[in-house]
């Protein structure tokens, strides 16, 4: 089985109003509800692409309840940690004159340490983890170093681990060795010290990243599509079509998705990252925090321009 991590889920409220102005009323013309958070998203496109997981974490209070039965209704498997706070609602605003978007993210509720030792509780008890994907922000009262014990955890019961984390939680993680880490590229160099854009400049990157003893670097690179690189073996570039493209929010956690549904169904790595991005690019395709259809990403997959890389 596939578990999701979200420490920090969000209800993701997305409001469409006609332009923001100051100092006069702004009516709301559309308002949608989606149960949010990096690791939720990932079970959500894993469920829309016809594939199971169970989505852990934390929820509290009536939003934590909210997101959870958008969840149950989407037919996405949870079983959450309730804890004393509120889940936290993130704010996103959509200009249909414009196209702009504003997206304002809450800080969460302060989880206790009781509440963290459940979690990780429930992590050792589980019989059956094949994969475990820990994604997003941290919530107060969690210590940066929760996701490497989370890994530890993870990989002593045999599961691959994918990490999809940003500043001190990623660096602090890498010490115990997830099998994946999928950064963008401003989180790739803030890892490595230095700014990386070019692909050379990825792929050295990463090659660092490989000598601390992670095998696969899933790097995101937005329109450019998804670079793979592996401790062993060669580089594998991903590149879709040009899309129509609405809202990004939730592109990576669904390349994220696409990446771990097609390994956990044991295809090529090249068949893993073509998934990434058709799942990352069909979401930049839908508005607000909506990620991609089934359909959308199946009549991209045949267009998804996958190269191996010559050895640098
Ligand atoms: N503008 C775009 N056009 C086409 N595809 C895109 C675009 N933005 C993202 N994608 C697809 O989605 C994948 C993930 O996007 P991105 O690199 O923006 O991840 P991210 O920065 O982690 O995103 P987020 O944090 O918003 O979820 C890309 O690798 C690409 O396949
Ligand atoms: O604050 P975090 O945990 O980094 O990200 C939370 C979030 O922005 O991530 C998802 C999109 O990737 C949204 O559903 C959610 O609101």
């Amino acid at each position: 089985m596939i578990y999701t991590v979200t420490l920090n889920p969000a209800l993701d409220r997305t409001l469409v109003v006609d332009r923001l102005v100051e100092d006069d009323t702004v009516r709301i013309r559309k308002e949608t509800y989606y149960a949010g958070g990096k690791g939720i998203d990932v079970s959500r496109v894993i469920r829309e692409l016809e594939g199971h997981s169970v989505a852990l974490g934390f929820v509290g209070g009536y939003d934590g309840s909210h997101l959870e039965g958008l969840l149950i209704n989407a037919g996405v498997l949870t079983d959450f940690v309730r804890i004393g706070g509120e889940t936290r609602t993130n704010i996103i605003v959509k200009e249909a004159e414009t196209g702009r978007q504003f997206v304002l993210s809450a800080g969460g509720p302060e989880v206790r340490a009781a509440e963290i030792g459940e979690l990780y509780h429930q992590i050792l008890r589980l019989p059956d983890m094949e994969y475990m994907v820990l994604s997003g922000s941290l919530p107060r009262g969690v210590s940066p170093n929760v996701y490497g014990q989370l890994v530890l955890a993870a990989r002593k019961k045999g599961a691959f681990v994918m990490l999809d984390a940003d500043g001190e939680a990623l660096r602090e993680a890498l010490n115990y060795r997830p099998h994946c880490i999928k950064p963008n590229r401003h989180e790739l160099s803030r890892l490595v010290g230095r700014d990386v854009s070019s692909q050379e400049e990825i792929l050295a990157a990463c090659r660092e990243i490989h000598r601390r003893g992670v095998p696969l670097v899933l790097v995101s690179r937005g329109k450019d599509g998804l670079i793979l690189s592996g401790a062993e073996g060669p580089a594998i570039q991903a590149v879709g079509p040009a899309v129509q493209v609405d809202s990004t929010v939730g592109a990576g956690d669904s390349a994220v998705a696409g990446f771990i549904l097609a390994h956990s169904r044991r295809q090529s790595l090249e068949e893993c990252v073509r998934l990434a991005c058709a799942a990352g690019t069909a979401t930049a395709m839908t508005p607000g925090t909506e990620l991609c259809h089934r359909q959308t990403v199946e009549e991209l997959l045949p267009q998804i321009a996958v190269e191996v890389l010559p050895p640098q």
